[in-house]
C-alpha cells in the first residue's frame, strides 16, 4: 500500500537545481534507500519530505496530508546526519527532553527501545562521552519516542564500525516487523542498501533508476570471482559459468551470489592457487549509469 509519494519534486537554490523532478513511491513498510554520492541532492530531497525546506515545485503525498500539517509531522521519526542531541546533557535528559514534547507517550515503548538498543546503561552519561555507535542509538532512540510511522535516517552508519551497524540494523528489521515501521534511508554505499526493498539512485538531482537491490547487482554490479591456477584448462572444461576476464593464470566470473561462489570454490579447491572475490559496489551503479568515475 503505498504510504508517501512525490510528483515532480524539485528544490532550486538561486539557479542551482539541487532536487530536479523526482518521482518516488514509498510504499507502508518498505525500507527505501536513496542512493547517491556527496552532492546528488539526498538530503535536500529529505528535507522537503519533513517540511524542513520548502520545495521550489512539485507536491509530496502523504494519506492525504500535507507536510507542513502537525499530524503529518507527528508520523514522523528523523535522524539527521549530524545529530540534534545537546552534548552537554546525559542520555536520559536528552531523551526525556523530547519525550515530554509528546502527548500520550507511550512508555512501555519508550522503555523498549532504550531496552533493545542497549542504552539503559549508558543513561547517566553526557551525550558528548559516548562512543559514535552509542551517539548514533540514542539519537535513533530519540526519533523513535513517538512511534513514527515513518522514521528518515540520513546516511546512519556513516563512521561506524560494522558491529555498531550491525546492531543498529538488527534493531531496525526488527521494528519494521513489529509495528510495520516504514524507513527511507539515504545511503553512500550498495551494502548498507543490502536490506533495502527498494533503491533510488539520484544523481545530480535526477532519478537515473529505481529497482531492487537485486535487480540492481544483476543489470550493473555484479560480484566477481577470480580464480588463480596452474590448471585453468581442467578449471574451464568443468565449469558451467560464464567466464568474462580471463588471464594466462586467471579467470574471473560472476556467481549468482556467495553460496554459489562457495561452491564454485570447494569444487575447485584442489585446482586454484589462490583466489579473489570482489563485491559488486554503488561505483559499478554509478559508472554504468552515468557514464562516470566517482569523484
Ligand atoms: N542551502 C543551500 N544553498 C545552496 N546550495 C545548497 C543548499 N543545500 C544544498 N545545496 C546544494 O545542493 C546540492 C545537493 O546537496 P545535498 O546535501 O542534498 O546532497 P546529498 O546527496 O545529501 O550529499 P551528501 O551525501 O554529501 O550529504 C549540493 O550541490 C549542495 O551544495
Amino acid at each position: 500500500m503505498q504510504l508517501l509519494e512525490t510528483k515532480e519534486l524539485t528544490k532550486k537554490f538561486k539557479n542551482y537545481v539541487a532536487v530536479d523532478h523526482l518521482n518516488l513511491t514509498i510504499n507502508k513498510g518498505q525500507l527505501v534507500a536513496l542512493l547517491g554520492h556527496n552532492g546528488a541532492g539526498k538530503s535536500t530531497t529529505i528535507s522537503m519530505l519533513i517540511g524542513l525546506i520548502q520545495p521550489t515545485s512539485g507536491n509530496i503525498e502523504f494519506e492525504g496530508l500535507k507536510v507542513n500539517e502537525s499530524k503529518y509531522r507527528r508520523k514522523l521519526g528523523v535522524v539527521f546526519q549530524n545529530s540534534v542531541l545537546d552534548n552537554n546533557l546525559t542520555v536520559k535528559q536528552n531523551i526525556d527532553i523530547r519525550a515530554n514534547m509528546y502527548k500520550n507517550l507511550d512508555s512501555s515503548f519508550k522503555n523498549k527501545i532504550l531496552n533493545d538498543l542497549e542504552l539503559s546503561s549508558i543513561l547517566n552519561q553526557r551525550y558528548k562521552t559516548l562512543s559514535g555507535g552509542q551517539r548514533r542509538r540514542v539519537d535513533i532512540a530519540r526519533s523513535l519516542l513517538n512511534k513514527p510511522e515513518i522514521l528518515f535516517l540520513d546516511e546512519p552508519s556513516t563512521g561506524l564500525d560494522i558491529q555498531s551497524r550491525n546492531k543498529i540494523w538488527e534493531f531496525l528489521n526488527n521494528l519494521r516487523k513489529s509495528i510495520g515501521l516504514t524507513i527511507i534511508l539515504t545511503t553512500h554505499y550498495l551494502e548498507e542498501a543490502e536490506d533495502a526493498d527498494f533503491v533510488y539512485v539520484i544523481d545530480k538531482g535526477k532519478l537515473v533508476e529505481g529497482d531492487t537491490v537485486d535487480n540492481l547487482k544483476n543489470k550493473y554490479a555484479k560480484d566477481t570471482l577470480t580464480l588463480y591456477s596452474d590448471h585453468l584448462k581442467n578449471i574451464k572444461d568443468n565449469l558451467n559459468q560464464k567466464i568474462v576476464e580471463e588471464t594466462e593464470n586467471s579467470i574471473s566470473i560472476n556467481p549468482e551470489d556467495n553460496n554459489e561462489a562457495i561452491n564454485i570454490l570447494s569444487k575447485f579447491k584442489p585446482l586454484i592457487t589462490t583466489f579473489e572475490y570482489q563485491r559488486g559496489s554503488m561505483d559499478d551503479i554509478f559508472i554504468a549509469l552515468t557514464g562516470k568515475e566517482v569523484k
